[in-house]
This record gives structure tokens, C-alpha cells and sequence, in this order.
């Protein structure tokens, strides 16, 4: 599948450029780039844009991993920006209005809005297509979100993976899917933004859980009970606040969570993990050497928007207090598995 199969009347996506040279927004430009697409890659660091293009590699976000040669990276955002028809966002999610703000004015028109980010931003409580639309002024047709068990490192390296193109614009969304289509990246597309969106901020939250109990020393039974509790909180967040109960159940959803709750890859993970051997905030972030866990940065944002619409998420209070240092990993725990008998 690419764009020469793309249903009759569906417009194609010609030329992509990918804002956020990491390790996703590099990942997915080597894959926008292997499916035929014409790619851009935007790095705030000019030896970064000049690695990628001319040595092929990223060596900070994926050393092991030989990227498209003909993938062009650039640290000048207007070049990137120039004839794009679809604009990929792959910041940090508290990053991302700071950065649309300066660069609104050079979006092309009528131009598709992508967005990689997986959080809830601190203060306005916002979901990424949200903070997007309130930036740009872009109808909500214009945004999709791309969100799944999407491990950068192991899509890089070419391991089948699926995911989901969200829009409620169902032609936006094909035309999304087909430009990222290779042998080794399956998307499906998804009406449901709001689901999508929540899956994939609040998983983080939860991972960092599930690597809080890994490093108090639990094992499998503590970590499932996590998962399953946790996307039992996710669906009830998500579900108040307009999303279908089934997407939690699909690939932004339990998928996501399966992925990073489980693997050693996930930053929110092995970020959990410090902090249930007893390391601060501080200490965890100088341990991951200072790479984004961004349910550490979204939990109390996450945990705001659940007390707003009087939602029950004791996974993510949890992680929201020992993250403020308010009470230790091992406490938490205990409080939690001692909270009052219910029904399933
Ligand atoms: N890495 C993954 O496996 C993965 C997969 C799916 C989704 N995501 C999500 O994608 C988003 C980006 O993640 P990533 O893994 O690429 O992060 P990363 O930490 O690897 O890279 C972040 C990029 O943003 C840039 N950046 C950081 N602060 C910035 C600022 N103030 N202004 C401009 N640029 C800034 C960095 O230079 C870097 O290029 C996150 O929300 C993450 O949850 C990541
Ligand atoms: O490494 P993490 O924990 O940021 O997770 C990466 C992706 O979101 C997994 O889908």
C-alpha cells in the first residue's frame, strides 16, 4: 500500500515535513521516506540536520540505525516548512505550543497537522490536537494524531508494528495512512481523536508504574494487575470525556499500554524503575540522562483532568504524589493494594 493506491477522491499528501529530530521524529521521517513519501526533517541542532543528511544516522536518538539516503534533514524550520503538505509535530507534548507559536506563520495552507506527541499539557489540562487547533486556528479536520505500540528503536529497526491514524476527517486519516504504509509500518485509521489521544498520554503514566513495582522487586502479577487496572482508569477517563470505549480496547489503547508497560525500551518504564529503587525525580532524570518520561511531566495534568470530571484514577494519583515526592514507591504501593473491596 502507498499513496498510488489511495482510494479515488482521497487528495494525497505529497510532501511531509517532520518537525523534531529525536528518536520518533527520526523514526518516522525513515518511514515516511521508505514509504515513497518525500520527507523533511526538521533538528533544532544544525549537527544533527547535517548528520542525518550527510552520514545518514542520528547518533544521539539511534546509533545503531542507517537512515534513507535520501532522507534530507535541515535545522532551518522555514526550509522544511516549504511546499509540505502534511506537517508531522514529534516534540516533547510540554514543548509543542512554544514551538507552533514561532512557527504559525509559516505553515503552508489548508496544510494537514500530525501530531506524535503523547501527553495532556500542565495549565490548560489540553490534549496535543487541542493545543494544535488553539495555536494554528486549524479546523478539526486538519489534525490527526498518530498513536499505537510504536517503540522508536524497534521501528527503526524495521519490526512489524501497527498503529493509528486519528481524524475525524476519515479521507484526512486514509491519506495520512498511506503515506506512512511500508512493509514493516501497518496504520489503521481511527474517527476517534479523543480516545487516541487519551491512550497514548495516560500509558505513560501508567508504564511509570508498572517500572515503580518492577523496581520495588514485584513481578508479572503486580505488573498485569497494573496494565489491567490501569486501562480500566484510562477507559473511564477517556470514555467521560468523549471517547469510544472500544478504541481503549485497540492499539492506542491496550496496545500502547501493553508495549511500554513491558519493555525495557520504554523510557517511562525504566524511568518507574528508578524511582521504585528509591531515587528522586531528579536522580531518575540524571540516571536516563535526562531523556523525556513524559508521564512524568503529564501525570498531574492527567490526574487534574480525572478530578475534573469526577473520574477515579488511583494509578495516576499514585504516580502523581511519588513523582512530587510526597510519599515513597513502596508506601504508594501498599496504599494502593489496601484501598477499599469492589466489584470488578
Ligand atoms: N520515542 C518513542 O518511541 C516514541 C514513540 C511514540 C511517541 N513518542 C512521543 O513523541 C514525542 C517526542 O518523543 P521523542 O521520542 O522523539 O523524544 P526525544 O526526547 O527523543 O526527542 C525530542 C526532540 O525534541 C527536541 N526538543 C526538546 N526540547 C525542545 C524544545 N524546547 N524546542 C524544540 N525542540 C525541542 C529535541 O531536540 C529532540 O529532537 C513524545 O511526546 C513521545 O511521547 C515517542
Ligand atoms: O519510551 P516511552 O516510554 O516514551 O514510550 C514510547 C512510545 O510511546 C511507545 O509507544
Amino acid at each position: 500500500m502507498s499513496v498510488a493506491d489511495l482510494p479515488a477522491g482521497v487528495r494525497p499528501l505529497r510532501r511531509f515535513a517532520v518537525l523534531g529530530a529525536g528518536s520518533w521524529g527520526t523514526t518516522f521521517a525513515k518511514v515516511l521516506a521508505d514509504a515513497g513519501t518525500p520527507v523533511t526533517l526538521w533538528a533544532r541542532r544544525e549537527e544533527v540536520a547535517e548528520q542525518v543528511t550527510k552520514e545518514h544516522r542520528n547518533h544521539e536518538y539511534l546509533p545503531d540505525v542507517l537512515l534513507p539516503a535520501d532522507l534530507h534533514a535541515t535545522a532551518d524550520a522555514s526550509e522544511a516548512l516549504d511546499g509540505a503538505e502534511a506537517v508531522v509535530l514529534a516534540l516533547p507534548a510540554q514543548r509543542l505550543r512554544e514551538n507552533l507559536e514561532h512557527w504559525r506563520g509559516r505553515l503552508p495552507a489548508g496544510v494537514t497537522l500530525v501530531s506524535l506527541a503523547k501527553g495532556v499539557e500542565r495549565g490548560t489540562l489540553l490534549r496535543m490536537s487541542e493545543v494544535i487547533r488553539e495555536v494554528t486556528g486549524a479546523a478539526a479536520g486538519d489534525v490527526a494524531v498518530l498513536s499505537g505500540p510504536n517503540l522508536a528503536g524497534e521501528i527503526a529497526a524495521e519490526q512489524p508494528t501497527a498503529t493509528v491514524v486519528a481524524c475525524v476527517d476519515h479521507d484526512r486519516a486514509v491519506a495520512v495512512q498511506h503515506a506512512c504504509s511500508t512493509g514493516y509500518f501497518k496504520p489503521y485509521t481511527n474517527a476517534d481523536v479523543v480516545g487516541c489521544e487519551l491512550g497514548g498520554a495516560c500509558k505513560n503514566v501508567i508504564a511509570l508504574a508498572c517500572g515503580t513495582a518492577a523496581g520495588l522487586g514485584y513481578g508479572d502479577n503486580t505488573a498485569a494487575s497494573l496494565i489491567t487496572r490501569g486501562l480500566a482508569e484510562i477507559s473511564r477517563l477517556a470514555v467521560a470525556l468523549g471517547a469510544e470505549q472500544l478504541t481503549l480496547a485497540g492499539l492506542a489503547g491496550m496496545g500502547d499500554l501493553v508495549a511500554t508497560c513491558s519493555s525495557p525500551l520504554s523510557r517511562n518504564r525504566r524511568f518507574g524503575e528508578c524511582l521504585g529503587r528509591g531515587m528522586s525525580v531528579a536522580e531518575a532524570e540524571e540516571a536516563n540522562h535526562g531523556q523525556v518520561a513524559e508521564g512524568v511531566k503529564s501525570c498531574d495534568a492527567i490526574g487534574e483532568l480525572a478530578r475534573r470530571h469526577g473520574v477515579d484514577t488511583p494509578i495516576v494519583d499514585a504516580v502523581r504524589r511519588v513523582c512530587a515526592g510526597e510519599v515513597s514507591a513502596k508506601e504508594v504501593g501498599d496504599e494502593l493494594i489496601n484501598r477499599e473491596l469492589k466489584v470488578e
